[in-house]
C-alpha cells in the first residue's frame, strides 16, 4: 500500500521506515530541506539501534523516499499519517500548530478520498480538529471530498524504537470509520501475523489512551522515588524494597527503577499536557500535579547529595567533577530535558566544573551548551577521571556497569561516586574503599577494616 508520513523525527521516520521494510510503499515529507537532503543520502540525524540500516536497505530497495514537496505527499497515497512534534506551549498545552498546518495542506492538496491517522500525541478531540481544519479547508475550494480520520497513537521508546515498532504490544486505533479501520488492517497486517494486537475503539478514547499510558508510567517512577526519598530517611534500601514489591505481580518490576527523575521528550511534557487537559474541563487533578512536582523535584536529588556531602553547595566553587552519561535514557543521543542537564547546570550555578562523557550524546552536548570554560569533554569514561574530586553516574549505559574501579581509584585519589542511577553495589564499593552515594540507600563509606 503507498503511505506518506508527514514529519521525519523519531516516531515519523521510525514508522516510514519500518512500513516500507514489509513492503509498502512509503513517501516521509518533512519541511526541515536539511533533514530530507541527509536521509535520501542514508544519512539518518538521529540514533536509534537499526535504524540507519533499515533506512539505507529501503531507500535501496526504492520502498521509502524524503520529500518537502507536501502536495505531492498527499498525491502519493491515500492513508496520510500526521507524525509532525507536538511540543508543549507556555502553559504547558501541546502545541498545535504543526499538526493543523499539516492538516491545512492535506486540506488544499488532497483530490480524492484520504485516510487521514494521527500518530503525533495530541490532546483529546485534535482529531476532531484536524478533521474540522480539512473540511474547512475543502469547503473553500467549493470541494465535496471527504476525509475518514484516525488516532493511531505510537507507543514506542526512544533507544528501542525500531523493535517496539516492529513487536507492538498493542496497536490503537480510534476511529468511527469502517472504511479507514479497514485500510489500518491491512496496513498492520504484516506486524499481527502471529497475534493480532490492534484495539479498535473511538478517536477520544484512542488519543486519552495515550496520555493514559504515559501518566500511568510516569506515575510509577515518581512513587518509587518518592519511597526512595522515604527509604533514605527511615534507614531502609529502596532497592531491596523494589525488590520486594516487584515481586508482586500486581505491581511487577517494570517501570520501578528509582533514579534521578524522569527526562525525555514524552513524559515532562504529555503529563503537563493531560494536567492542562484536566484543567481545561474544570477537573482537579492532584495526581497529576503530584507526579510532575514530585519529579522536577528528584531532578535535582543527585547535585543536593553532592553539595551536603562537601558541606552544601557553596564548597562545590572551583571543583571538577566528572560526569558519567548525559542522555535522558541510554541507546539514545537524545538530551530532551534530561536529568543530567539539571546537574550539570545546578554544578555551573556553584561554580564547579564538569567533564563529561556519553557513548553518543557528546555531540549533542556540545551542540546545546557550546564551548565553556567548565565543560570539557573527555575522550572515554576513564578519561573524565583524571583530576576529578567525584565522579557522578546520571545515565546507567552498559558500559559503565563493571568498570576498572582500581584503575580509576588511580586517577581520582578522592573516590567518590554520586550515582543517579543506582548501578553498583554499596557493598562491593565500600570493600574497595570508595564512598559511594545513591538513591534511596544508605551513603556506603570505606571500608576500614578491609
Ligand atoms: N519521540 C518519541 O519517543 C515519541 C514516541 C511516541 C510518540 N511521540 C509523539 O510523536 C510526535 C512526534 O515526536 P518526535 O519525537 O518524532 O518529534 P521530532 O521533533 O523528533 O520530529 C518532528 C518532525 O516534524 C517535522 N515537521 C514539523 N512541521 C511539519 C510539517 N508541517 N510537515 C512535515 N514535517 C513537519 C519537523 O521538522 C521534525 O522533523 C509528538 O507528538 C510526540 O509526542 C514521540
Ligand atoms: O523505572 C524507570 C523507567 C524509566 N525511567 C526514566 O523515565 C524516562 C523515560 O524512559 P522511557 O519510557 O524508557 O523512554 P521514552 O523514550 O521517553 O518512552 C516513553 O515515552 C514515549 C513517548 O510518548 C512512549 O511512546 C513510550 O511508551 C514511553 O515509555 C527516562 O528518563 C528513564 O530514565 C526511570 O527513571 N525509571
Amino acid at each position: 500500500m503507498n503511505v506518506t508520513v508527514f514529519g521525519t523525527g523519531y516516531v515519523g521516520l521510525v514508522t516510514g521506515a519500518c512500513l516500507a521494510d514489509v513492503g509498502h510503499r512509503v513517501l516521509c515529507v518533512d519541511i526541515d530541506a536539511g533533514k530530507v537532503d541527509r536521509l535520501n543520502k542514508g544519512d539518518v540525524p538521529i540514533r536509534e539501534p537499526g535504524l540507519d540500516a533499515l533506512v539505507a536497505r529501503n531507500l535501496a530497495a526504492g520502498t521509502i523516499a524524503f520529500s518537502t514537496d507536501a502536495a505531492k505527499g498527499v498525491a502519493h497515497a491515500d492513508l496520510l499519517f500526521i507524525a509532525v512534534g507536538t511540543p508543549p506551549d507556555e502553559d504547558g498545552s501541546a502545541d498545535l500548530q504543526y499538526v493543523l498546518s499539516v492538516a491545512q495542506t492535506i486540506g488544499e492538496a488532497m483530490t480524492n478520498r484520504k485516510v487521514v491517522a494521527v500518530k503525533s500525541t495530541v490532546p483529546v478531540g485534535t482529531s476532531d480538529k484536524v478533521g474540522e481544519r480539512i473540511a474547512t479547508v475543502l469547503a473553500a475550494r467549493q470541494s465535496t471530498l471527504q476525509c475518514d480520520l484516525v488516532s493511531n497513537p505510537e507507543f514506542l521508546k526512544e533507544g528501542a524504537a525500531v523493535s517496539d515498532f516492529l513487536k507492538p504490544d498493542r496497536i490503537i486505533v480510534g476511529t468511527a470509520s469502517q472504511r479507514a479501520r479497514e485500510v489500518m488492517k491491512e496496513l498492520y497486517e504484516p506486524f499481527n501475523r502471529s497475534n493480532d494486537r490492534t484495539l479498535y475503539m473511538d478517536v477520544r478514547s484512542a488519543e486519552l489512551t495515550k496520555y493514559a499510558a504515559n501518566a500511568m508510567l510516569a506515575t510509577k517512577i515518581s512513587f518509587i522515588n518518592e519511597i526512595a526519598n522515604l527509604a533514605e530517611r527511615l534507614g531502609a534500601d529502596i532497592e531491596e524494597v523494589r525488590r520486594g514489591i516487584g515481586a508482586d505481580p500486581r505491581i511487577g518490576y517494570h517501570f520501578i527503577y528509582p533514579g534521578m527523575g524522569y527526562g525525555g521528550s514524552c513524559f515532562p511534557k504529555d503529563v503537563q499536557a493531560l494536567g492542562r487537559t484536566a484543567t481545561d474541563v474544570g477537573y482537579d487533578s492532584p495526581l497529576i500535579a503530584a507526579v510532575e512536582a514530585v519529579n522536577n523535584r528528584q531532578k535535582h536529588a543527585l547535585f543536593e547529595k553532592l553539595a551536603t556531602h562537601f558541606g552544601g553547595a557553596a564548597a562545590l566553587k572551583g571543583k571538577r567533577i566528572a560526569v558519567w552519561g548525559l542522555a535522558f535514557k541510554p541507546n539514545t543521543d537524545d538530551m530532551r530535558e534530561a536529568p543530567a542537564r539539571v546537574f550539570i547546570e545546578a554544578l555551573w550555578s556553584a561554580g564547579a566544573a564538569a567533564t563529561v562523557f556519553d557513548p553518543v550524546a557528546m555531540d549533542e552536548m556540545a551542540r546545546i551548551y557550546g564551548s565553556r570554560a567548565d565543560l570539557t569533554f573527555a575522550a572515554d569514561k576513564y578519561a573524565a577521571l583524571n583530576g576529578a574530586d567525584a565522579l557522578a553516574i546520571c545515565t546507567e549505559w552498559q558500559q559503565f556497569r563493571a568498570p576498572d574501579f582500581a584503575g580509576m581509584a588511580e586517577r581520582m585519589p578522592s573516590r567518590l561516586i554520586v550515582d543517579g542511577r543506582n548501578i553498583y553495589s554499596p557493598e562491593r564499593l565500600s570493600r574497595d574503599g570508595w564512598t559511594y552515594l545513591s538513591i534511596g540507600r544508605a551513603p556506603a563509606y570505606p571500608d576500614t577494616a578491609s
